[in-house]
């Protein structure tokens, strides 16, 4: 078997071979521990699946070429006709790098790489709780201290610039921030979504408590101003919401996402197609990597035109969308509405024809998806579950599903609930448990860096049967 390492952001393609054994403990990088079960026994498993999972001895780094990073940050010219001549702008159509050196264009974008960053507020290390940051510490203990980010090497320039300007923002406001519910405050996170154009979406979380509508109109009023007209008007963005939410996380339909000004959505081009994305709605936060995790999807999952491929927990279609030109059909899943409208405008915008996209559990419409495509054609299944990984219907439905040959499991914790979905795909069947269709093979596992700096990664198992 080979495992790929795939860097996320380099920016050519090229291959570097490593004899050292990856999944085995002696990790030519840092991201150990991808598959903590790996190595271990399980009763009744095939031989073939522990060899395919501890065998791995060469590491591919797959770079692409693009541009990205921090350089898109700037603030695009408004000042009429653009400076370069017509041959700087055709070179920069054709060979956009063409300002690099080699060298430059072989390094991966590993800083400022996130799209989206979200911001807590609390008691910072001098006590002022209306710091706006990163937490360290724990609830537990009682020594949670929110920690300016400036310095941290995954967030780029711009998302930092916003939340200095929230800070300062809270810091002028007569509202108290929210600490702990209980303990009343208003002021609570905030979310920074960028963009490649430089575009910046941000979304602040407020608790109402006991205001009343002037009030929050008061308040919705003065951040506006604030960031449209005030200090904050340095960071530019191009749209800004507001959610009162009384929970740690309200989705749009619990408690809407309200656009002060600005453009209700952020678009993301993504492997040639352009992406509305919504503040509900998830998206990978590197979006270069998000290229190379969907190419890599792609080649794993053997899609053709004689195939279905099912893209279960899609959030805005992405990964189904990109594929959608090898494949007969896609069929899309997901909870969240707005990401599903998202998906369909992506579709429609993109002129793809051949998706289709359902909101709602996955658990609730697999089944019935699944029973009326059975025996059409073959179905190539992505699933790429929350962290708490997928409900157990949908395990049994794709397990029981004899059109389903290959399954690609995307996921970037395996750990818990992600653990045990792919051992009930791959143990031996089990009435008691509905497990009866033909057991898969875990037969490839790559992992790819969506997050360098830390020590989550990205892996995509093929499963197949
Ligand atoms: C890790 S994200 C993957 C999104 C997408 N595949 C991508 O690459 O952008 C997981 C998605 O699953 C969705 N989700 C969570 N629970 C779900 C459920 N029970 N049924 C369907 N989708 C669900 C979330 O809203 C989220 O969009």
């Amino acid at each position: 078997m080979s495992v790929c390492l795939w860097m996320a952001g380099i920016r050519r393609r090229v291959l570097v071979h490593s004899p050292r054994c990856f999944l085995s403990g002696v990790a030519p990088f840092s991201k150990q521990l991808l598959l903590p079960w790996g190595a271990r026994q399980l009763p009744g498993w095939s031989r073939l699946f522990l060899d395919t999972a501890c065998q791995g001895n060469f590491v591919h780094v797959i770079a692409k070429n693009c541009q990205r990073g921090q350089k898109h940050q700037k603030k695009p010219s408004r000042l009429g006709p653009p400076e370069s001549s017509w041959q700087e702008r055709l070179a920069d159509v054709v060979t956009p790098l063409w300002r690099l050196s080699y060298e430059e264009q072989l390094k991966p974008v590993i800083n400022g790489y996130r799209n989206k960053s979200t911001f807590s507020v609390n008691r910072g290390p001098d006590g002022n709780p209306k710091t706006v940051g990163y937490y360290l510490g724990t609830w537990r203990d009682g020594n949670v201290v929110c920690v300016q980010s400036s310095h941290l090497k995954n967030i780029p320039e711009k998302h930092n610039q916003v939340a200095q300007y929230y800070e300062v923002f809270l810091r002028q406001s007569p509202l108290e921030p929210c600490l702990l519910f209980h303990e009343g405050g208003h002021w609570r996170e905030l979310t920074v979504r960028t963009n490649h154009q430089g575009h910046t979406m941000a979304i602040v979380t407020f608790h109402p408590q006991e205001l009343s509508q002037e009030e929050l109109c008061v308040q919705k009023e003065a951040i506006k101003e604030f960031f449209l007209r005030g200090p904050g008007a340095v960071c530019d963005l191009t749209s800004l919401y507001f959610q009162e939410s009384t929970m740690t996380r309200c989705s749009h339909q619990q408690s809407p996402y309200q656009l002060l000004f600005g453009e209700p959505y952020i678009f993301e081009g993504l492997l040639g197609l352009k992406i509305r994305i919504s503040p509900d709605a998830f998206f990978q936060v590197n979006t270069a990597g998000a290229e190379m995790l969907y190419q890599t999807v792609g080649e794993l999952s053997g899609v053709n035109a004689n195939t279905i491929l099912l893209d279960i927990c899609c959030g805005t279609g992405a990964i189904g969308l990109s594929l959608a030109q090898h494949a007969s059909q896609v069929l899309g899943i997901e909870l969240v509405e707005q990401a599903v409208e998202d998906a369909r405008w992506t579709a429609a915008f993109n002129g793809i024809t051949n998706c289709e996209f359902h909101a709602g559990r996955a658990e609730k419409i697999l089944p019935w998806l699944l029973k009326s495509k059975e025996g059409v054609q073959p179905v190539v299944a992505v699933v790429n579950p929350p962290r708490a990984g997928l409900h157990h219907r949908v395990v049994q439905a794709i397990r029981n599903c004899r059109a389903i040959r290959t399954l690609v499991f995307v996921s970037c914790k395996l750990h818990g609930e992600t653990t045990r979905n792919i051992t009930e795909l791959c143990c031996p069947p089990d009435s008691a448990k509905k497990l009866l269709g033909e057991p898969f093979v875990l037969r490839q596992a790559v992992p790819v860096d969506l997050f360098p700096h830390t020590a989550h990664c990205e892996l995509a198992l093929l499963c197949t049967r």
